[in-house]
């Protein structure tokens, strides 16, 4: 990885808590740069980066097991300001000279705090004597403060709930202040950023685009970059400020595989031919990625040929151009945390996702990668930085292997033809509801079920069509979306009326786990 040059870096040291991109958000919501580092590797991160304060996370070890994992010495010689969370404060007291027990006083949600003392960390926010809701949920606590802290806030299960080293600048909270459901959470790790350790919020999108654009140009000097554009918000971006460091060394390659929605390389080829001046092929695949999907039904095997022909067709373009040295990649932050497992081994493949990934090694090429820093949320503030219409930066995303994995049961030209028009449609109808952005991805899955149905007096024998909706953060668990049922009335109806051959519809009420937010 490259080296991080920004000069005003929080370190978050992650112990394996389930909230700890939380912490990330909060911070950089308070215009500060930050990275999380995992508990193992946190003294070569805290070298690299040189941070201005460091947090701890929280964690589901326990300190006081054999074993659990510590915060490198070199974070209190380093004479920072440090804030734990919930584990972070309690291997914060076992390493300082308190001491933590366990087995008492569980503490899971809501619980209130009361300020007993004044603290540098609460400038302009609590005083003393007021109470505040706060989220716990811990097992241990923190049973004698090491020397040099005092308690300045406690809850009625937690005496020690929150402590402060005025002097060190240290301070560590038994609840979590990441969450929403510490209401001013947000604004204590704001506080301890910019009053505590000083670190200014000017952290911007268009001081990162400036920073991005200069790196990209010294990474790419003069040579070439491709990059696979599919009219996504990451790719989009990722094209958009690769174009404005090098431009024309840029080329973007758009491989429709039959697969895409209806209208949809057509209308991210026309946006980006009218609003940049940049070079996009627009590759028609079509026939190739059907050919050899068409009878498939396996989900594995539908999603192995697609990501195979997606390599194919792109080196094969590739060539024609007479070779890169770079490719262009929209790996987003969350794509690169090394997140903390406890549970060891490998975990089991769900699904294998599948786009342009093998290239890199099949065609020697070095990947460029500008949003590897960012969440997608932030990746969409740049976006409206670059220009970006808002029709695309609000879109929900699209999988690579496309209508294929929404299409259960063998695949042919007929039922993808149904099922797109089933999906405009349904999406029509979300967006004249107002709907779209409630919602973080929804589309139309033709199932292999043909039921008996009554039209015009006569009996029809079609498909039954299925609606999906999810509200997610991150796609990595979901619920389904809630409509009245005058909405899903609304859509079945059209979708029966105008398209031939659905003559049912239903509404998929999974959330994620169990299911998951495609089909296949
Ligand atoms: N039809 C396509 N043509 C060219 N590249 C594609 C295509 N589909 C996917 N890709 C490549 O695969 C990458 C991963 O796809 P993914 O869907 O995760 O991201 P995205 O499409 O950019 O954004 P979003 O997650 O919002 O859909 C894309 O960024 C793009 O580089
Ligand atoms: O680029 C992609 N290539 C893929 O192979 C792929 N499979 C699923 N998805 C998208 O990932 C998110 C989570 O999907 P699942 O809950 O179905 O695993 C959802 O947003 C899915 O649409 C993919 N995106
Ligand atoms: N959320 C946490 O960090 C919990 C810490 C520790 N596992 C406890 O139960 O107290
Ligand atoms: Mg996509």
């Amino acid at each position: 990885m490259t080296q991080t040059a920004h000069p005003d870096t929080v370190l978050i040291v992650d112990f394996g808590s389930q909230v700890t991109q939380l912490i990330a958000r909060r911070v950089r919501e308070a215009g500060v740069y930050c990275e999380i580092v995992p508990f193992q590797s946190a003294e070569e991160g805290f070298r690299r980066l040189s941070p201005k304060a460091v947090i701890l996370s929280g964690s589901p070890a326990s300190t006081l097991d054999i074993g659990s994992p510590r915060a490198p010495s070199i974070i209190f010689e380093s004479g920072l300001p440090v804030f734990g969370i919930c584990y972070g404060q309690q291997t914060m007291c076992a390493q300082l000279g308190g001491t933590v027990e366990s087995g008492h006083h569980r503490e899971f949600g809501r619980a209130f705090l009361e300020v007993e003392k004044d603290c540098d960390l609460f400038e302009g926010l609590w005083s003393v004597g007021s109470r505040h809701q706060v989220w716990m949920s811990h097992g241990d606590r923190v049973t004698t403060l090491p020397p040099g802290f005092e308690v300045v806030a406690t809850s009625p299960n937690a005496p020690f709930a929150f402590i402060a080293d005025e002097k060190r600048k240290y301070y560590a909270v038994q609840f979590h202040p990441e969450v929403v459901h510490t209401p001013d959470g947000a604004k204590l790790i704001a506080n301890f950023v910019h009053k505590i350790a000083n670190i200014k919020g000017d952290w911007t999108m268009s001081a990162y685009r400036a920073k991005a654009v200069e790196s990209i140009r010294e990474q790419v000097g003069d040579r070439k970059v491709i990059c696979a554009l599919s009219g996504g918000v990451d790719s989009s971006v990722a094209a958009l400020l690769i174009h404005e460091a090098v431009g024309d060394q840029l080329t973007c390659i758009l491989v429709d595989h039959g697969l895409m929605r209806k209208d949809e390389a057509a209308n991210v080829v026309a946006m980006f031919r009218e609003h940049y001046n940049l070079s996009l092929l627009h590759i028609d695949a079509s026939d190739r990625f059907i050919g050899e999907l068409e009878g498939v039904s396996d989900p594995e095997t539908k999603r192995k040929i697609i990501g195979r022909l997606f390599i194919e067709v792109f080196e094969e373009e590739a060539k024609k151009l007479g070779g890169a040295d770079f490719l262009a990649q929209g790996t987003l932050y969350p794509d690169v945390i090394e997140s903390v497992s406890f549970t060891g081994g490998p975990s089991v493949t769900i699904k294998s996702h599948h786009n342009v990934g093998g290239l890199p090694e099949r065609m020697n090429m070095q990947l460029v990668e500008p949003l590897r820093e960012l969440f997608k949320d932030e990746v969409r503030v740049l976006g409206r930085e670059l220009g970006l219409p808002e029709s695309f930066i609000g879109r929900h995303p699209f999988p690579g292997p496309g209508l294929a994995i929404r299409c259960p049961g063998g695949i042919t030209r007929e039922k993808l033809e149904i099922l797109r028009e089933a999906d405009a449609i349904y999406l029509d109808e979300i967006r004249k509801a107002g709907l779209y952005d409630a919602i973080w991805q929804a589309f139309a899955v033709l199932l292999p079920v043909q039921t008996v149905g009554v039209m015009g007096d006569g009996r029809t024998y079609e498909y039954v069509c299925a609606l999906r909706a999810v509200t997610s953060v991150d796609g990595m668990t979901a619920d389904f979306y809630h409509y009245d049922m005058e909405f899903l009335g609304r859509a079945a109806t059209r979708i029966i009326n105008e398209v031939r051959g659905i003559n049912r519809v239903v509404y998929d009420v999974t959330s994620k786990p169990p299911g998951t937010i495609e089909w296949e």
